[in-house]
């Protein structure tokens, strides 16, 4: 991802915050956040103790590849990840470059039971609360959008709703602000923001920098079982899997096998 749509995307999340301000004030969402049902514990789930765990997303398009899945359902998809070895579930919610939208939340949330995280560029304090109402059980915050200041409020303000979250950085140089802001759930985004390539050896050369209390999730570029295993060996804690699980026309086998549960294909 070039830097310019970084801060594209960004000044997308202004605008839609600012509407979202207009039409429901914040102490309107605090009100619904407040009766909203418990959270589930997205970071337990991700304890595997060895084991390594998976995040799969539910993902219709992405600015690096367009659309990814054209028989998109993204409740269908989250039952199949459910039943085929996924811990926990990544929702898209950005509209306009990857094709989510907050309501997808609700609905899988109603149809599985293990934890959701909102997956989008989260920059306000509005959009943490509305992360909580939609049925959220944790929230991305990532490094390279946020200050200091910002990064440990929104996380705070996640932790006082109940919800977990997940904290990314791509740059080596982000991974000190993480572990300032207070964050035990930290993930190495292996996407290049420029070209965007991916390379797990990014997680693996960061691995011995992360304090071991500190769970740690290897993010994008995954698709084969021997990365999975050299995440795995290296005490990686969870991957978080988006496109080369939803290319895959039965998304179920293909959770299997990336978890070593079916043999993979030739
Ligand atoms: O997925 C993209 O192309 C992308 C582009 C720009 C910013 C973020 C992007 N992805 C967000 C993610 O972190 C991934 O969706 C997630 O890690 C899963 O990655 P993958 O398995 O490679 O789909």
């Amino acid at each position: 991802m070039s830097a310019s749509i970084l801060d594209e995307i960004v000044a997308s999340k202004r605008r839609e915050v600012a509407a979202g301000r207009k039409r429901m004030p914040i102490e309107e969402l605090e009100a619904q956040a407040a009766e909203a049902p418990p959270v589930r514990d997205f970071r337990a789930a991700l304890d595997g103790r060895g084991a390594i765990q998976l995040i799969a997303e539910v993902k219709k398009a992405s600015p690096s590849v367009k659309v990814i899945r054209e028989d998109f359902e993204p409740v269908a998809i989250a039952r199949a990840y459910q039943q085929h070895g996924a811990a926990c579930i990544s929702v898209l919610t950005d509209v306009p470059y990857f094709q989510g939208h907050l309501s997808y939340l609700a609905r899988i949330r109603a149809a599985v039971v293990i934890p959701l995280l909102r997956k989008d560029f989260l920059i306000d304090e509005y959009q943490v609360v509305e992360a909580r109402v939609a049925g959220a059980d944790a929230i991305l915050l990532i490094a390279e959008i946020l200050d200091d200041a910002t990064m440990a409020r929104l996380l705070e303000r996640a932790r006082e709703l109940g919800m977990a979250a997940l904290v990314e950085f791509h740059d080596p140089a982000n991974l000190p602000r993480v572990l300032a802001a207070g964050a035990d759930l930290v993930g190495v985004n292996n996407r290049d923001l420029h070209s965007f390539t991916t390379d797990i050896d990014r997680t693996l050369r960061l691995r011995d920098q992360i304090p071991p209390e500190i769970l740690l999730v290897s993010e994008s570029g995954i698709h084969d079982r021997a990365q999975v295993e050299r995440l795995e060996a290296a005490g990686v804690s969870a991957i978080l899997v988006g496109e080369s699980l939803l290319r895959k026309p039965d998304v179920g086998l293909a959770v299997e096998r990336l978890l070593g549960l079916a043999p993979e294909s030739r």
